[in-house]
């Protein structure tokens, strides 16, 4: 068993230490340490570089993600030293502070102990910020997507006003212990208000959305160790708020209201009224979040951007890794040179992982 963790162990000392050009002899001297930590504890420790180079890893490694330009610009807060739950649900309170910043978003990981034999913490959220969904007997009130989740939250005694966008608490687990559970402040909430650059009647459909998607759902794996409450954030890309979030059907599906205030004939597919509300929706978000200056990148900018990434790689002679299917932007994806090209989608590691949900 020991010898599996040793040989990823070392696969990411060699990676990272020659990445960071460091000497021969340092990697030796490390490995010995490593080994003999294994040996042991049957685990090991990273240093604080070995952590932050590897959490900038796993970004480059990730092979459904767009974003991977700024790979090595990932701020990492180290907080494998908190073992309550209190002081963990602090730190992520200070992760959305930071990451926030009014506006001007900074990608950002904090990275919780390690999990051991004796300590595994979890995060239940999905994202750190994210809305309540509730089944009532006329529909669904809020985002689909959270009907799980708000459940438990309300399991656990927590109440939502019932509204289209209730910000769910975070809720935080150690071992077996009950959940620990609490309400994220609204001052540490930048919220944008969706409305149209043309269109005035935009802002009276009442729609917007949150600032920083914090994925806290997965587990960052680096050199044989996880951490599996390791929340990250970037920016948002438009299309995901405005082709995906607002406009799935089982998600907000706002296109027909869309549809109806632009006046469009919904009878018959060919208008293409599903289309052009889509534009218009998009359209709007990208115009909300620059007038509130909150950081997002359209989904062509994001593609040139990703175009550099594949350019800077290969003259680093690494080889490219990626998810076509996820890679293609959701609106116009034929617009981007992803569209035209194959990517190996082999999974390399350190890398981020889907993890199986702690309730269910
Ligand atoms: C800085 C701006 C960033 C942008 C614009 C961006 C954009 C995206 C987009 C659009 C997706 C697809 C999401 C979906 O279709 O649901 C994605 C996936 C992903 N991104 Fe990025 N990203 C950024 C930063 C980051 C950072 C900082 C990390 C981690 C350190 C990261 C890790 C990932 C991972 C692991 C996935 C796949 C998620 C899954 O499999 O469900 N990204 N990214
Ligand atoms: N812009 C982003 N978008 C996402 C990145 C990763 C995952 C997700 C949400 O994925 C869900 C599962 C499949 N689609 C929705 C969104 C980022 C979140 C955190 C860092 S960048």
């Amino acid at each position: 068993m020991h010898q599996d963790l040793l040989k990823e162990a070392e696969k990411f000392i060699n990676i990272s230490y020659h990445e960071l050009k460091k000497s021969d002899q340092e990697i030796k001297a490390r490995l010995l340490e490593i080994k003999d930590e294994i040996n042991r504890f049957g685990y090991y420790k990273h240093t604080f570089e070995e952590l932050e180079y590897g959490a900038k890893l796993a970004w480059r490694n990730s092979n459904r993600c767009i974003g991977r330009l700024f790979w090595e610009k990932l701020n990492v807060f180290d907080m494998r030293h908190l073992s309550t739950e209190e002081s963990i649900a602090h730190a992520l309170l200070e992760h959305i502070k930071y990451a926030t910043n009014q506006g001007r978003i900074r990608s950002t990981i904090t990275v919780f102990h390690q999990k051991t034999p004796d300590q595994s913490i979890k995060i239940w959220n999905h994202q750190l910020i994210r809305y309540a969904g509730y089944q009532t007997e006329n529909g669904i009130i809020g985002d689909p997507d959270s009907l799980a989740f708000t459940r438990e939250c309300e399991k656990l005694g927590w109440k939502g006003k019932g509204s289209q966008f209730d910000v769910l608490p975070l809720v935080v687990q150690i071992n077996d212990n009950k959940p620990y559970m609490i309400d994220i402040p609204n001052d540490l909430i930048l919220e944008v208000p969706i409305h149209h650059p043309e269109y005035d009647w935009f802002k009276d459909l009442r729609i917007k959305w949150y600032s920083v998607p914090i994925i806290s759902s997965m587990k960052l794996e680096i050199g044989g160790i996880v951490y599996t409450a390791s929340p990250f954030n970037g920016w948002y890309m438009g299309t995901e708020i405005g082709a995906r979030n607002l406009a799935d059907e089982n998600r907000y599906n706002i296109l027909p209201k869309i549809s109806s205030c632009m006046g469009l004939d919904q009878s018959k597919n060919s208008s293409l009224w599903k289309d052009r509300a889509l534009v218009e929706l998009n359209i709007a978000v990208l115009h909300s979040y620059k007038e509130n200056k909150v950081s997002i990148v359209d989904h062509h900018t994001a593609s040139h951007q990703f175009k550099q990434f594949e350019e800077n790689e290969r003259k680093m002679e690494r080889p490219l890794t990626g998810n076509w299917t996820w890679l293609i932007p959701p609106l116009a994806p034929a617009t981007s040179h992803i569209f035209y090209k194959q990517y190996n989608n082999e999974i390399n590691k350190p890398n981020y992982f889907y993890q199986k949900p702690p309730y269910s």
